[in-house]
């Protein structure tokens, strides 16, 4: 088992990662609770519960079982939570375990940034997606206008990660999960980034995953290590979620998955990248790797304009500007201001540039 100590400017956990510890929960908590509310999404249930539950028999233990998919992470999900919370009797002293993917984490944990204005839970992460949305205390809801508009930072008081949890995602949410960790790679260095894009997922044996998600959980640790509320380098993260956000909101939530689009989204901020700085990125390798994992690549039947106008809502836009996260080299992004006018001549021109790649099969991208 491997055991990251994140030590944040406010909050301090530890992130264990490991085989089989959903049978050890109760081992792993931080504290004894004298009463748990476990959340879990339908198909994580079905799985995985009665495992997480057997773990704590001897607590004063709840269930509640939301709906799967990005369509939880709504107003109604977090006030029917809240209804439970009450209704079992969640005390300040209690906790909240969410079991299951960045929906669950994101959608839990804001019930507990809010109840009773803040109790503590405990992230059991059950996607490859969620080595991400586990760490860092960031949790939220959407809003049907914008991607988690609604949310806070709360810290978990503990990240439990069973990685044979893995085993049973669809190949969907294998790449999905996959595209933040290269998202992770690219700012973190060349050595991560090349062991990242030296798999083919349908080949990837557990030990390598694991491996490699606990690389990405320590980019992570240490982002929000130096800044747990994005005042500075943390904005990093959202290397390839300015489009990406833009794009989930509009498409309808969970008609694509997050990563799917932050995929889309690094290769456009890479190719910005290029365009802004001059220089020569990996483009053309990740656009390659992404096709022949399966990534689906096709720009979704939107218009510029109205991509446009959904990023300017982007939380990182300052006085109406877009502010999008570029890379200078692997390992060295950047934060950059892009005016309105070049930024949709870029959406649109990047548009037309990965229709013809993907008619052409792949065609070489030129600087
Ligand atoms: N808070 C953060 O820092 C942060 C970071 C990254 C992403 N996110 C958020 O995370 C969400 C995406 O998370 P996700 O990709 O984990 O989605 P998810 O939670 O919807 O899980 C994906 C699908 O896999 C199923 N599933 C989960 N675990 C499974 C398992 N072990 N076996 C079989 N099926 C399983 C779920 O039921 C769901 O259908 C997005 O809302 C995104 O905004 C948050
Ligand atoms: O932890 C962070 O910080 C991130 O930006 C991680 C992202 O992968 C994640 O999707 C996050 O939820 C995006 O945050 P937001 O503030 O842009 O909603
Ligand atoms: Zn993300």
């Amino acid at each position: 088992m491997n055991v990251t100590h994140v030590r944040a400017a406010t909050h301090t956990y530890n992130v264990y990662v490991g085989e089989n510890l959903r049978h050890w929960t109760a081992d792993y908590l931080p504290k004894t609770y004298p009463s748990i509310l476990i959340v879990t999404d339908e198909k994580v249930a079905r799985y995985y519960l009665e495992d997480v539950k057997r773990s704590l028999s001897q607590k004063h233990v709840a269930v509640h079982t939301i709906q799967s998919g990005e369509s939880a992470k709504s107003i109604d999900v977090f006030y029917e939570l809240q209804t439970k919370a009450i209704e079992f009797g969640l005390e300040r002293n209690s906790l909240i375990i969410a079991l299951g993917g960045g929906v669950v984490g994101d959608v839990a944990g804001f019930v507990a940034a809010t109840f009773m204005r803040g109790i503590d839970y405990v992230q059991m992460p059950t996607t490859i997606l969620a080595h991400d949305s586990s760490v860092g205390g960031k949790v939220a809801i959407n809003h049907e206008q914008g991607k988690n508009m609604i949310g806070s930072f709360h810290a978990p008081a503990a990240v439990i990660y069973d990685v044979t949890t893995l085993a049973t995602l669809t190949e969907q949410e294998i790449r999905s999960g996959y595209a933040e960790l290269l998202k992770e790679a690219l700012l973190s260095d060349s050595a991560m980034y090349e062991a990242v894009m030296a798999n083919d997922l349908s080949a990837l044996t557990s030990e390598k995953l694991s491996h490699q998600l606990i690389s990405g959980i320590d980019v992570k640790a240490a982002i929000v290590e130096a800044d747990e509320y994005e005042t500075d380098q943390r904005k990093f993260l959202n290397l390839g979620h300015t489009l990406g956000h833009a794009l989930e909101t509009i498409l309808g939530y969970g008609s694509w998955t997050h990563g799917e689009l932050v995929a889309i989204g690094l290769l456009f901020a890479i190719w910005v990248s290029e365009k802004i700085y001059g220089v020569k990125l990996p483009y053309n390798a990740i656009y390659r790797w992404l096709k022949s994992n399966g990534y689906p690549l096709k720009w979704p039947s939107i218009n510029s304009e109205t991509i446009f106008t959904k990023m300017k809502s982007d939380k990182k836009t300052v006085s109406g500007t877009i502010q999008m996260v570029l890379l200078q080299k692997i390992g060295h992004p950047v934060m950059c201001e892009i005016d309105d006018r070049h930024m949709l001549s870029y959406l649109r021109t990047f548009q037309n540039e990965l229709l013809s790649s993907n008619e052409q099969g792949g065609k070489q991208h030129e600087k």
